[in-house]
């Protein structure tokens, strides 16, 4: 039997409780991203647990004398996200994956859309050797108490992914749970074209469905714009200011070296415009920074390691210790080497003048 408490780390529920909530209504899936389609997916589900009257929790004497649990006293349905972790390609391919949103990101995102609970199946053997029906009526049924569930139309479940979206209505509808199947949303075709200076190896078309990896490959490709309109939003880093080599300040560049979260997918090697704001809980930004930002080896230094740092315009001060959240905005050029300090600022003064027409005119 998959254990399923808290305690047992089998499942974590990234919300304030400790518990599971329950009943719930389900969006399932991996999510990676939380992209425009996933949002469709999760919907339903937001405007099911929004019909209940709001939770109200029962005193000690109510709870003993109806022998229920503080959800049972109420018809609150709480809106969930149930997804897989590891991912279930990590676990397979025995690779750790870099991920559009690493999990405290998802978490910030899906409470941003009104989510109440994000549920994380621990996926191993036992999780992947359960058959559908098996996952419908243990996990589903009597773990989350489901009543209601949405899946994107491509959803997979069970044994060797044999389950399918339309397996699960069939499945579900045996305990008159009704599950919604939302059709793939297509890229809107509003592709914009990438800057002269830098060839993408395609563009995304009207016919193509949002995915993870249609994102992750536009990223791939430098190409922010149309990710940033796949996604819905500006594709972010989130990260701690930590000490770099100090040399920033020498050229007259100080930069923000960000520590991300290991599982975080870089986009392409280069150097952006970016918006940036400070997340300190004290000292939230509500006006973006702009800025210029490099990720790369940093090959004119020597550079050992991959760094993310930012130079912010027109700013002076310690950023040491502090979060930043990293908008990217624009690709402008690939890392190159440079044979001298002089000629690495001379292009990074010219990478300013451009990010600034960039984010001021775009
Ligand atoms: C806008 C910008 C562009 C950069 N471009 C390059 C580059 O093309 N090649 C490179 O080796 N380093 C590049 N760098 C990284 C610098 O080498 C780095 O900022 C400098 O060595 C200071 O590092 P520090 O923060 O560790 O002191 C760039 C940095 C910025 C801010
Ligand atoms: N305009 C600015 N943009 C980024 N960081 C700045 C700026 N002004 C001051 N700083 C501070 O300077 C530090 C970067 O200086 P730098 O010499 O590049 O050192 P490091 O190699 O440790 O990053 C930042 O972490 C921040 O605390």
């Amino acid at each position: 039997m998959l254990n399923l408490s808290q305690n047992g780390c089998s499942v974590w529920v990234a919300s304030a409780t400790e518990e599971l909530l329950t009943p719930t209504a389900v969006a399932l899936g991996k999510f990676d991203g939380v992209h425009l389609g996933h949002q469709r997916v999760i919907k339903p589900v937001l405007q099911r647990a929004n019909k209940q009257v709001p939770p109200r929790t029962l005193d000690a004497e109510e709870s003993n004398v109806l022998e229920l649990s503080p959800t049972d006293a109420t018809n609150h349905i709480y809106s969930t996200v149930v997804t897989f972790h590891p991912h279930p390609q990590e676990f397979f391919s025995g690779q750790p994956r870099a991920l559009l949103t690493p999990l405290d990101e998802k978490v910030a995102q899906l409470r941003s859309l009104g989510i109440e609970q994000l549920v994380l199946l621990p996926f191993d053997k036992e999780l992947s050797a359960l058959s559908p029906e098996e996952f419908v009526e243990k996990i589903l049924v009597q773990k989350l108490r489901c009543q209601q569930l949405s899946v994107g139309q491509d959803f997979c479940f069970g044994k060797q992914r044999t389950g399918t979206a339309r397996d699960l209505q069939l499945l579900a509808a045996k305990y008159d749970i009704p599950v919604t199947i939302v059709t793939l949303e297509k890229y809107a075709g509003k592709a914009e074209l990438p800057p002269e200076n830098h060839c993408v190896d395609f563009l995304p078309t009207p016919d193509l469905p949002i995915s993870t990896s249609l994102i992750r490959q536009t990223l791939e490709n430098g190409d922010v714009k149309n990710a940033n309109l796949l996604l819905g939003r500006p594709y972010t880093l989130f990260g701690l200011v930590i000490q770099g080599q100090q040399l920033g300040r020498t050229i007259g560049f100080p930069t923000a070296n960000l520590q991300l979260p290991k599982d975080k997918f870089l986009p392409r090697f280069g150097v952006y415009a970016v918006r940036v704001f400070l997340t300190e809980p004290t000292a939230q930004t509500s006006i973006p920074l702009l800025g210029v930002m490099n990720i790369g080896n940093r090959p004119t230094v020597a550079g050992i390691n991959t760094s993310v740092e930012v130079h912010l315009f027109d700013w002076a001060g310690d950023l040491y210790g502090k979060q930043l959240a990293v908008q990217l905005v624009e690709f402008l050029r690939p890392e190159q080497k440079f044979s001298s300090l002089e000629a690495l600022k001379a292009q990074i003064q010219l990478d300013c003048n451009i990010a600034k027409e960039v984010l001021l005119f775009p």
